[in-house]
């Protein structure tokens, strides 16, 4: 048991709906009986169905953990202050050494861990200092990887629910991109050639995390309990888009052994709005993640984001360019970013395009081309951009959902 003033340290389970993040749990809970673990898990549904199944399967095993249902909602948005309070209650009578939380299948990982790492405003309660987040575990299912990548559900509107989360991908996404283990579970459902396909993905996406491929959910304890992983700056800077642009090997394919590949685009003259548009509502399905903003002709004040995952595309404006303010707020950011000052352009500062493509099985060159016939000619340089047909959307991102339906 932990000295009484130690922090008590946390692991957070995320994952679709359906990957094996119960499983996970139980099992973990199952093998390590001397653990005395308070758990909290969080459903969507009206029924927390997970929370009974760790229950019931905890009771078999005899261990005496305490499970926190948090239903009706995400603790990731409505449920965050709720978490909180429930979590200091449980720190109150400290009873138990370690905290496993299973977040519901649409989490977004980040807020999960800046609840713990930061509190949460609304909350009554702090957890700075009385726990400590350990390691955020992302379940990945192996059986319907592909599928959740190449559905195109999530091009409708409905996919967004009432409280805005984004679409399932999207989540996925998010899950794979922040973590500090992957568990790529369900492997005895496929082929282990797919699975090195898989994980070849997965080190693309996400090449800080440790990858643990499993059955049932039986992961080693050690692999998700006490690893002491977690770190808030090193995971948000661990996605395999933001490495890409800050290594920059441009135009350059990574090695490829399953056809899995990733380049950055970049460029210091515009994109040709339409032109641009279209090819982002077509790019190759092999294409999972692109990422990156880049400068819309005519648009010379906001920064366009792009931001794709599956076959979700969003594209829109997304922030402003640093050309765009006062001069000393723009030294400001100058100085604190050296890099920024190669890149910077005497008449057009730091407006440009750098956007990262994350694939399989697509032809890199083919694509390298089309993007570049986006992007304006010199005779186009020299036209009144206002003129362009401007097909983004005036104020947020949207998404660019011009495929068939
Ligand atoms: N074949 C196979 N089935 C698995 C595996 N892991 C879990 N399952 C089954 O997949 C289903 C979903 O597993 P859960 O552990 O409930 O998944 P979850 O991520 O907690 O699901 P939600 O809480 O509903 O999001 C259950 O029927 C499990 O028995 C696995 O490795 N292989």
């Amino acid at each position: 048991m932990a000295a009484n003033n130690s922090p008590i340290p946390v692991t957070v389970l995320s994952g679709s709906l359906g990957a094996g993040k119960t499983t996970t749990l139980n099992h973990v809970l199952n093998t390590e009986q001397e653990l005395n673990a308070a758990v909290v898990v969080n459903d969507m549904g009206e029924v927390n169905i997970d929370a009974d199944l760790v229950e019931r399967e905890s009771a078999l095993s005899q261990a005496d953990e305490e499970v926190i249902e948090l239903s009706n909602g995400c603790i990731c948005c409505r449920l965050r202050g709720d978490m909180l309070d429930e979590v200091g209650q449980l720190a109150d009578q400290r009873d138990f050494e370690y905290l496993l939380v299973e977040s519901s299948g649409i989490s977004e990982p980040i807020p999960v861990a800046q609840t713990f790492a930061r509190g949460f405003e609304d909350a009554s309660f702090d957890p700075t200092g009385i726990y400590e987040l350990d390691t955020m575990v992302s379940v990945v299912d192996a059986h319907s990887f592909w599928q959740a990548f190449d559905s195109g559900e999530a091009l409708t509107d409905d996919e967004v629910d009432p409280e805005g989360n984004r679409v399932p991908e999207a989540a996925l996404m998010d899950q794979i991109e922040f973590c500090d283990v992957l568990v790529l579970n369900k492997c005895d459902l496929v082929p282990d050639d797919e699975l090195n396909e898989i994980e070849d993905v997965l080190r693309a996406l996400q090449p800080r995390a440790e990858i643990i491929r499993a059955e049932h959910g039986a992961v080693a304890p050690e692999q998700i309990l006490d690893t002491g992983r977690f770190d808030f700056d090193r995971a948000s800077q661990s996605a395999g888009w933001k490495q890409e642009l800050q290594g920059g090997h441009h135009h350059e394919a990574a090695a490829e052994e399953h056809g899995v590949g990733s380049f950055v685009f970049t460029s210091d003259r515009p994109f040709h709005p339409e032109r641009i548009a279209d090819l982002l509502a077509d790019l190759p399905a092999g294409i999972i993640r692109a990422k990156g903003f880049f400068w819309s002709a005519g648009r010379e004040d906001i920064a366009m984001g792009l931001d794709k995952a599956g076959q979700s595309v969003r594209a829109g404006p997304n922030g402003r360019w640093i050309a765009t303010l006062p001069k000393a707020q723009q030294e400001r950011y100058l100085a604190a970013r050296p890099g920024l000052d190669d890149d910077w352009d005497d008449q057009w500062g730091d407006r440009g395009i750098q956007l990262v493509f994350i694939g399989r099985e697509y032809d890199e060159e083919l694509l390298v081309d089309q993007l570049g016939d986006c992007v304006l000619t010199d005779t186009e340089m020299n036209a009144n951009w206002e003129d362009y047909p401007d097909p983004f959307s005036a104020d947020d991102q949207r998404e660019l959902a011009l495929a068939d339906d």
